[in-house]
């Protein structure tokens, strides 16, 4: 399976889920479940994903108390999926008591599922940042500083836009992963992202994967527009 495109299955619902998979046939990809669907949903749809074969990030983005971000992870940790998420924002002790609360809750003979964070938002600015957040430095500051608390922290890797990426790399080395979003195809509507650049940019860069949402499932063909996506990565030298 190829593991550089996660696509991000932004749906209400398990049938659009499906009827949208339906077009991939039996190919095996790497999904994205966010809020939306698992809000819906639960835990069932992620059962059914795996059960099709597909690699799972559940996309929770968890930011709350140490404690309670242990015991969330704990519970998700037994569901089987492959890549999880929290807010570096949250904070060191928080990122910790999630991947203890991962490792607690992951069953006798399996891989705890990968931990990342994400440090600033694809769809926020640095002018926002600075004013809305009052963090008064640049983006790509603020960006590194969240990825060396998040490896300090021991998780895995970060969610951050590719305008980052090559600087996580040096500083934090080639096996720290970075997971990016806001990733489109030169003439894609960049709708509410801000931090965007297209897949070949994002490898050249040094991107560890790329997650796509909309412009694949809201394209009038899905797959077509997927083989784009992976072309343009593929195309690319990092
Ligand atoms: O900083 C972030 C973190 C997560 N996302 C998620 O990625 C997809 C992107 O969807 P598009 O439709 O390709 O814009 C979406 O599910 C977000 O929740 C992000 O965009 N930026």
């Amino acid at each position: 399976m190829d593991k550089s495109l996660i696509l991000a299955l932004d749906f209400t619902d398990k049938k659009e889920v499906f009827q949208f998979l339906n077009r991939f046939e039996d190919e095996k990809l790497f999904v994205k479940v966010g809020m939306e669907l698992f809000y819906q949903e639960g835990p069932s749809i992620i059962y059914d994903l795996k059960e099709k074969g597909h690699d799972i990030f559940l996309d929770l983005k968890l930011h709350d108390i140490p404690n309670t971000v242990k015991g969330a992870m704990k519970g998700l940790a037994r569901l089987g999926c492959d890549l999880v998420n929290v807010h570096a924002a949250g904070g060191k002790e928080m990122m910790e008591a999630a991947l203890e609360g991962l490792e607690a809750g992951t069953p006798a003979g399996k891989n705890r599922p990968s931990c990342i964070a994400v440090t600033q938002l694809t769809s926020t600015s640095e002018e926002q940042m600075q004013e809305e957040q009052l963090i008064r430095v640049p983006m790509e500051e603020s960006v590194l500083h969240y990825a060396a608390l998040t490896k300090k922290a021991g998780l895995d890797g970060v969610v951050c836009s590719t305008f980052e990426a090559k600087s996580i790399r040096q500083l934090l080395g080639y096996s720290f992963l970075s997971v990016v979003p806001g990733i489109r195809l030169q003439l894609d509507d960049i709708q509410d992202q801000k931090r965007v650049a297209t897949p070949a940019y994002a490898k050249s860069e040094g991107a560890s994967a790329i997650v796509v949402g909309r412009p694949i499932t809201k394209s009038s063909n899905p797959l077509e527009k997927y083989i784009e996506f992976k072309q343009s990565w593929e195309g690319a030298h990092q």
